[in-house]
């Protein structure tokens, strides 16, 4: 099957890898193996089809010895599991080139030379924190113009946007996972709701749609045959996103301010106070940014998650374990979005100010001063 199918002049030399004879067609490079990485890795590798690359920071030493422990709602228990090869660095993940081939006898025919193995898809999974690091700029080494494409399995509103400057003939594509897994550092994953996906392309100008659409629908079908719980192609991905948004601008930010379940939300009149308002903001801005977000689908999310449930979102978690929360791309780009076409937002404003002044403490944990109001 072909691996790129790229604008003229773009296109690297074949084959993709110095295996491309092999069964498993396709290199991919995860970032971010926590709850929603490592399953990611766990299901891509279970097509088949693909040799994962998982880049680890801090659980590097312990997974490369031991592997993860993974218990898993859709993939059952799993004592020890590794991907084809964890590495700890960007770099160290980029292919080495291949040796130089030893002089051969005159007469001889001349080998083919083995080509250096490439990425043909990176998958993203980290945190997506525009404030605190550059991820396009991260992953450039491990990008191959042309052929790799981009799947961002992550949170927020136009995180396409930067893979799309920095790599234009790349295909960029993303999925809204509404998977229920978390990582306990540093090789233990409890998965305990059902992995379940909507991914589609972000079509630009750099890469004809029907290259954009082939790369999606293979990694869709790859995901599938993995074994997730459902793992469905979406053509319009703008409304996927603003869909997903529903639920993480306002279930995420309320439960992280307040350190609250979700289902504490549901039962103590905050949906009706703070959700449905929140929703019909982020309905409003998306209707003016051209996507139809009907009442249907607000409903829908606003309802989707039960009295009893006791999920903590994960800027919840983020926020009980010390570390940053994600809420630039999930309220502040709304937000910032609706004041570029004029749509007030007041009150997802005054839940972003709180949740900034949150990050400040936290940034900022002394006690200086006097204890009096004058
Ligand atoms: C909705 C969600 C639980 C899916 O994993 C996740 O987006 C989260 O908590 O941020």
């Amino acid at each position: 099957m072909p691996t790129h199918l790229s604008p003229p002049g773009t296109v690297p030399p074949s084959p993709t890898t110095a295996a491309a004879n092999q069964e498993k067609e396709f290199n991919i490079a995860l970032l971010g193996a926590g709850g929603v990485g490592t399953i990611a890795a766990l299901v891509l590798e279970k097509s088949g089809r693909a040799r994962v690359t998982a880049i680890l920071r801090s659980s590097y030493a312990v997974v490369s010895e031991k592997g993860w422990a993974i218990e898993s709602v859709d993939h059952g228990v799993l004592g020890s599991w590794r991907c084809e090869r964890v590495v700890q660095t960007i770099e160290e993940a980029v292919f080495p080139e291949p040796q130089p081939s030893p002089p051969i006898p005159t007469g001889a025919p001349t080998p083919m030379e083995a080509a250096r193995e490439r990425y043909d898809y990176i998958v993203l999974c980290t945190k997506q924190l525009p404030e605190k690091y550059n991820l396009a700029e991260m992953i450039a080494p491990l990008v191959t113009p042309g052929l790799t494409a981009i799947v961002l399995i992550q949170n927020g509103l136009n995180i396409q946007d930067p893979f799309i400057k920095a790599f234009p003939s790349n295909v960029t594509m993303s999925a809204v996972s509404m998977i229920g897994s978390f990582a306990e550092p540093p090789n233990v994953v409890k998965h305990i709701g059902p992995d379940i996906l909507q991914i589609g392309p972000h079509y630009h100008a750099g890469v004809p749609d029907v290259v954009s659409l082939e790369k999606t629908k293979t990694f869709v079908q790859m995901y599938s045959e993995g074994g997730a719980k459902s793992c469905e192609f979406v053509d319009d991905m703008p409304k996927a996103r603003w869909s997903k948004l529903l639920w993480n601008g306002t279930y995420n930010s309320i439960c992280a301010l307040v350190e609250v379940h979700v289902g504490d939300v549901q039962s103590s009149g905050a949906k009706e106070g703070l959700v449905l308002p929140i929703m019909r903001e982020l309905q409003a801005v998306a209707k003016e940014d051209g996507v139809l977000l009907e009442d249907e689908v607000v409903q829908f999310m606003a309802e989707r998650s039960p009295r009893s449930s006791r999920w903590q979102p994960s800027m919840l978690l983020d926020k009980v374990h010390g570390r940053p929360m994600e809420f630039e791309v999930i309220l502040g780009a709304p937000i910032r979005r609706g004041r570029e076409l004029g749509v007030p937002t007041p009150v997802m404003s005054t839940v972003y100010e709180l949740l900034k002044l949150v990050r400040w403490k936290v940034e900022n944990p002394g006690e200086d001063g006097e204890p009096h109001i004058g």
